[in-house]
């Protein structure tokens, strides 16, 4: 008798278990997505209808991939092609809309004031959203994802690293890094002095030899090492970022993981041990004080001196050289990738920008940190680059409370995906030709180029904006200078327009240029 109780009573208790989870389901699934729905269209806010467990997902899918299915004409109007959902809808349900990404939504949000409002004067009502899981393993435990006291902690430790008197001082070793790559450009050249050159992935390999001096300065060689097995790893979780997700699966030992956990250990031994070599050397002052301050180091003092409630660990340490390696390296390399395009595509902006480098250089053949400074021409060539073609597309924030932006009523959970490629191509804000490439709406600052001072934001705005906004565009700027004092470049016959997006923006085929001597009795670079 009482045995049947117990198993009457287990399957009552496993009834419920049943109910409890099947009302959640539903809760999360169905009357959860109405109720926001009916939420935001009392407020005039509308969008594509919510389609039970998967939002909007296969529209959204069937249209990035019809867009992206063929090149497009050699145009700059390339949000319908890079946004194609945000674009679609935009013209049905106007500019602020809910998009459903699965049973999560977002409001999309490209009213420059209200990005202000975001980003800068509410700032602290909003946060970043969690990353996938698998871009978290990508990107970090660091600057890029962390949130709160330890952020604040870690931004106000690395931020010397960025700071321009600092980054100037680095400039010797980036130039000698470009050099040495155009110089291998050259020795590919034919007789005739040209070369077709398939630029993003030389443009990869300068910015990350030029980020791993940034993290790890004086022990770049063994930094080099750790950076290697880490591109290693992202080639792994890439791999899987491309498959069905299943939750938990990272988990598992399989051989990818397997063999990722162990690219982990690796990448922490090494740099165990690289921190104790500082450590122990971090006596000699006068040599220290001379060399640029790099992230590790930086780090390596925090940890020394941080009281035990802000220690700063070894795995701090790795997970912010993850966070560099990730947010540094294809952004700047991407930044340089488009640039040469556009001044392929533009010859006569090639040609001021040529004029700009020749005068403020003379004979020096490498720029000098005042050189650099002084290429105005460049600098509005490499805004109006980031305008059109901005590595980072979009960014989301979610409402940590109930919240009023402008003078819509945002439940908490919220999250607001600001597109920042659909502001930077707003003819309301850039006028009728912000589809066209004209740097010379720069002329007078990124602050004056456009009608609205927000319009412009390819690193992000407010305290969460790009900590190496400065050192990516003194890069691009400093390669640019030196590519353009050797070689005039034009698009190979085979390069195909077709910006898409994997996490950032890219050219899908590839960007293949052709580079000629300006100087065609220069036989080195
Ligand atoms: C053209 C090159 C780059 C672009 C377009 C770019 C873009 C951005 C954007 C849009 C954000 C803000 C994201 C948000 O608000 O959600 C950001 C943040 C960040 N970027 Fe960059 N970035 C570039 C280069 C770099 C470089 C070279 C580094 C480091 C070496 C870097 C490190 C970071 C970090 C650590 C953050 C997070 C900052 C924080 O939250 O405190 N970025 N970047």
């Amino acid at each position: 008798m009482k045995e049947e109780l117990l198993s009457w009573l287990k399957l009552v208790l496993i009834g419920l278990m049943v109910y409890v989870i099947v009302v959640k389901v539903f809760v999360l699934l169905w009357w959860r997505p109405r109720k926001i729905q009916r939420h935001f269209s009392k407020q005039g806010i509308r969008g594509p209808p919510y389609h039970f467990f998967i939002g909007n997902v296969k529209e959204l899918v069937g249209m990035m991939l019809k867009a992206s299915s063929q090149p497009m004409p050699f145009s700059h109007n390339i949000l319908p092609r890079v946004l194609s959902f945000y674009h679609h809808w935009k013209k049905i349900y106007g500019a602020t809309f809910l998009v459903w990404f699965g049973p999560t939504v977002r409001l999309t949000v490209s009213d420059p004031d209200l990005i202000r409002e975001v980003f800068t004067s509410k700032s602290e009502l909003y946060e970043k959203n969690d990353a996938h899981p698998l871009v978290k393993q990508l990107e970090g435990d660091g600057l890029l994802s962390l949130k709160g006291e330890k952020w604040a902690h870690h931004r106000k430790i690395i931020s010397p690293t960025f700071h321009m008197e600092n980054l100037k001082l680095l400039i010797p070793v980036m130039a000698s890094s470009v050099v040495e790559m155009v110089e291998k450009w050259s020795a590919l050249m034919s007789k005739s002095g040209e070369v077709e050159i398939e630029v993003s992935d030389w443009f990869q390999t300068l910015t990350e030899d030029v980020i791993t001096r940034t993290a790890f300065g004086s022990s770049y060689e063994d930094g080099k090492a750790i950076f290697r097995l880490q591109a290693q790893q992202m080639v792994l979780a890439a791999d899987a970022f491309q498959k069905v997700f299943i939750p938990g699966y990272r988990f598992l030992p399989t051989k990818r993981n397997i063999n990722s956990w162990k690219f982990d250990k690796e990448i922490k031994k090494s740099l165990v041990k690289l921190i104790d070599r500082r450590r122990e050397s971090s006596g000699n002052k006068t040599e220290e004080e001379k060399s640029p301050k790099d992230l590790l180091g930086l780090m390596i003092q925090a940890s020394n001196t941080s009281p035990a409630s802000n220690n700063i660990t070894v795995l701090d340490i790795v997970e912010e050289c993850k966070s560099f390696f990730f947010a540094g390296k294809h952004t700047t390399s991407n930044l340089l990738t488009w640039t040469t395009v556009l001044l392929a595509m533009h010859p006569q902006w090639q040609v001021l920008a040529r004029e700009e480098v020749h005068r403020v250089c003379g004979s020096r053949d490498i720029p000098t940190k005042d050189d650099v400074v002084k290429l105005k021409t460049l600098t509005m060539i490499v805004n109006e680059s980031l305008r059109l073609y901005p590595p980072t597309i979009a960014t989301i924030r979610r409402a940590k409370t109930d919240v009023e932006l402008g003078s819509y009523k945002i439940p908490r959970g919220t999250e607001l995906l600001i597109p920042i490629l659909a502001v930077h191509h707003d003819q309301a804000t850039w006028g009728n030709d912000a589809n066209e490439f004209n740097p010379a709406r720069f002329s007078e600052g990124v602050a004056r180029a456009a009608k609205h001072p927000v319009a412009f934001i390819p690193f992000g705005l407010g305290v969460r904006t790009c900590i190496g906004q400065n050192l990516a565009v003194l890069q691009a700027k400093l390669a640019l200078a030196i590519i353009l004092q050797r070689f005039s470049f034009r698009l190979a016959p085979t390069y195909q327009h077709a910006p898409t997006v994997l996490m950032l923006l890219y050219p899908q085929y590839g960007a293949p240029i052709i580079f000629k001597r300006t100087n065609p009795q220069d036989q080195g670079s």
